[in-house]
């Protein structure tokens, strides 16, 4: 295994040093450190060093949709933008709700060697809301499940979801919920408001989101487990989680780089890229989630990579698919809307981008400090680069960026998975 030695980087909440990487951990940090025979050197001048980012969101397809993405090209995205772990969403094709699917999907991760996979479980057997998955079974399994969640589905039953969370405080699992009252949002194409009505497309109301976040809140509060919220998008569900939290009650919540910069003025456009679910929100949602993320209200940033092929988001905007891809925009995003803002500090980045999401995933390889001993999951980052977004460009198979044309800051130089670079010079190495 090749040593890499990354000079005069400036390592996240540390001094600029150098930092020796071998057989798969940080061996050393300091000046002018000892350089072992066959070392590569890697100029770190200008760049930060951050711990291996983790998503506890991603949409990688496989099984089911592999024209969209499989493990492998989702993986490699993963890579570009920085990741070292990506939790797999379970909404595929067979749903991930048995030991067979999550190891399946945890197993190609591995081979594919660019970024570890943990699988998210299914919370009911096939998404539908009416029985709950072997959700133990998928805990007991090689994939280690600890994270499960119907996203793409709300579980809008409020005995299941309490059944869920009970079921998972047996051995600390944590239920993600899709915060969506179906009932509120029955043919939804964008965010309700005046805008909606001025395009003639029905609404999504913001109190669909709300109204299940403060339920999910008040029933994990009676059971005593882990909740999470997945991709929250208005400042009435920010408002709820600070009181939460305020008042001790357990749960973490996660906003996306897209929630983080745009709003549903796009949707003006009728252009289907700029479809997702939630859906992009008013400027002042805009504001709240920046806000809430900045004082830790909002936990992390997760990607909600969501890859959809060409006919499934080229078509009339009511047609088209839910979902925008994220994985190798998300840093360039936050850094736009939070660092170069001055709302956050690149040491913040590495708490919402790792340290916590590993900590919510429990992904205890990942999202530890860079520290000698530490596994050398790290990425590199020129925070001075400046980059225009081409969607032809991508790793992953899908297109549907929303940032095409953008100009946005900062560019992943390398990523690092166990002591092997799977990204150098902004370039896949395999
Ligand atoms: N976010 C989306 O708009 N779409 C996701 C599902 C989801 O995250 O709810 C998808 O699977 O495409
Ligand atoms: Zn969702
Ligand atoms: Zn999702």
């Amino acid at each position: 295994m090749t040593a890499y030695l990354i000079t005069g980087a400036s390592i996240v909440g540390a001094e600029v040093a150098d930092l020796l990487i071998d057989g798969g951990e940080i061996v050393a940090i300091g000046n002018d450190l000892d350089r072992p025979e066959d070392v590569e050197i890697i100029d770190g001048s200008g760049l930060i060093a951050l711990p291996g980012l983790v998503d506890l969101h991603t949409h990688l397809r496989e099984p089911g949709r592999e024209d969209a993405e499989t493990v492998l090209t989702g993986t490699r995205a993963a890579a570009m933008g920085g990741f070292t772990a990506v939790h797999a969403m379970a909404n595929t094709d067979p749903v991930a709700d048995t030991a067979g699917v999550v190891e399946q999907v945890w197993r190609l991760g591995r081979e594919g060697g660019y970024c570890d996979v943990f699988p998210i479980g299914a919370v009911t057997v096939g998404l539908k809301g009416t029985q709950l998955a072997e959700l133990g079974a998928m805990a007991d399994s090689a994939a280690r499940v600890r994270v499960f969640s119907d996203d793409g589905q709300c579980v809008w039953d409020a005995a299941l979801m309490r059944r869920a969370l009970e079921y998972v405080k047996a051995f600390g699992g944590v239920v993600a919920q899709h915060a969506q009252e179906p009932r509120l949002t029955q043919g939804a194409q964008m965010n309700e408001g005046a805008l909606s009505g001025v395009l003639g497309l029905t609404g999504w109301p913001s109190v669909a989101e709300e109204s299940i976040i403060a339920r999910d809140i008040l029933l994990n509060a009676h059971v005593g487990s882990k909740l999470h919220i997945c991709h929250l998008s208005t400042k009435g569900s920010v408002e709820i989680v600070r009181l939460a939290k305020k008042r001790g009650l357990e749960v973490t919540a996660e906003v996306t780089p897209h929630h983080l910069l745009l709003t549903e003025d796009l949707a003006a456009s009728y252009n289907p890229v700029y479809k997702v679910n939630p859906p992009l929100r008013t400027k002042e949602d805009v504001e709240a989630v920046r806000e809430g993320l900045a004082d830790g209200t909002i936990d992390i940033v997760a990607t909600d990579h969501a890859p959809h092929p060409v006919e499934d988001k080229d078509c009339e905007w009511s047609a088209a698919a839910f979902g925008m891809t994220g994985l190798e925009t998300a840093v360039s995003v936050v850094q736009h809307a939070m660092i170069d803002t001055g709302l956050m500090s690149w040491a913040d980045l590495a708490d919402r981008l790792s340290y916590r999401p590993a900590a919510i995933g429990q992904v205890g390889d990942h999202g530890q400090p860079l520290e000698v001993g530490s596994p050398a999951n790290v990425t590199l980052i020129d925070p001075a680069a400046q980059r225009t977004v081409v969607p032809s460009e991508t790793a992953s198979l899908s297109r549907n960026t929303p940032f095409d044309g953008m100009t946005l800051p900062g560019r992943v130089v390398a990523t690092f998975l166990r002591g092997t670079p799977t990204v150098l010079d902004g370039k896949l190495t395999k």
